[in-house]
């Protein structure tokens, strides 16, 4: 469906309106009393958020990102699935998986009694995804934008075989200087730090960036992670469910100038504080059922 028959489908009025986005890929907008919201039905992803109360956007987009099948748009919150990270069967096939490099259908829209809007995005395997993957799934990413951004990611096994997954959501919050930006809520919790040689360290304090940071905290426990963002005075607030790992990432300078989507400068107006299910941390789902992975991201302004 192109954006004419996906608004004529699926719009509501002016707060839902489907259009062409960059490189000709279908976009929604979002646009009510209680936020404003670009999504990519490409990749499923989220590319802008802002409630109204909010000074700033939520989510950095690289002005530099591709918008071509095949290759993932950088900034906004891909979607990592079927797997986290680098292929680990060493068939070449794309880090973090295909569902982020690929078009979404759209399910439903709709308004909630309480003035959100919520989308439902899905996917289910076919003959291409068989070819990468074997497995037979339905996905659904259930998008809630509303004075919070709500996500929720469910993943259905539609095959006779139980079926393993890693997945996560990758965002890119934005930042107003990450050399004033610290996260807490993974004190004490012990890390896989990916920068030296998977090393298993412990988080002693909030976790300050100040070099290449790319960490998978472990058991990591139901309090929420709150990224301190001082150069613009707010919080962002992450609840999380379904998942007992979080990643923090940040190229930092030398990894920044080196990818070709992102500006020289980039690393210092964002931070990645991932949802996931990484490392040993993998959902287990036995045919006819289906793992949910949830996160909602919240504005506090001082
Ligand atoms: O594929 P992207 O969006 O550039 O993100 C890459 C990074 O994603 C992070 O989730 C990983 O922990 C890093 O190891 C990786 O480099």
């Amino acid at each position: 469906m192109n954006s004419e028959q996906l608004n004529q489908q699926y719009g509501i009025g002016q707060q839902v309106v489907f259009s062409e986005g960059k490189g000709g890929l279908p976009v929604i907008q979002v646009n009510n009393e209680q936020a404003k919201a670009l999504i990519s039905v490409y990749g499923g992803q989220v590319l802008a958020f802002q409630p109204a109360h909010a000074q700033q956007q939520l989510l950095f987009v690289s002005q530099q990102a591709y918008y071509q099948p095949g290759k993932a748009i950088k900034g906004g919150v891909p979607i990592c699935w079927p797997w986290f990270g680098p292929d680990l069967e060493g068939k070449g096939r794309p880090a973090h998986g295909f569902m982020r490099n690929r078009m979404w259908e759209v399910i439903s829209t709709a308004l909630t009694p309480e003035g959100a809007v919520q989308i439902v995005l899905g996917a289910t395997d076919t003959a291409e995804t068989r070819a990468i993957w074997s497995r037979a799934f339905a996905l659904q990413l259930e998008i809630t934008i509303a004075d919070t951004l709500n996500l929720e990611l469910t993943t259905r096994n539609t095959g006779t075989q139980p079926c393993t997954i890693t997945q996560a959501f990758h965002p890119y919050f934005q930042v107003g200087d990450i050399r004033q930006t610290s996260v807490t809520g993974l004190e004490n919790t012990r890390y896989i730090d990916k920068v030296s040689d998977n090393m298993e360290r412990e988080q002693l304090g909030a976790v300050t960036i100040d070099a290449e940071v790319d960490r998978i905290y472990q058991a990591v426990g139901s309090s929420d992670l709150v990224i301190h963002d001082q150069a613009w005075q707010r919080r962002i607030r992450i609840t999380s469910k379904g998942n007992r790992t979080a990643v923090v990432w940040n190229p930092w300078a030398k990894r920044s100038a080196a990818m070709s989507d992102l500006g020289d400068e980039d690393y210092l107006r964002f931070i990645c504080v991932e949802t996931t299910n990484a490392a040993t941390d993998r959902a287990h789902i036995p045919p006819n059922s289906e793992v949910k992975l949830t996160a909602n991201y919240k504005i506090e302004q001082d």
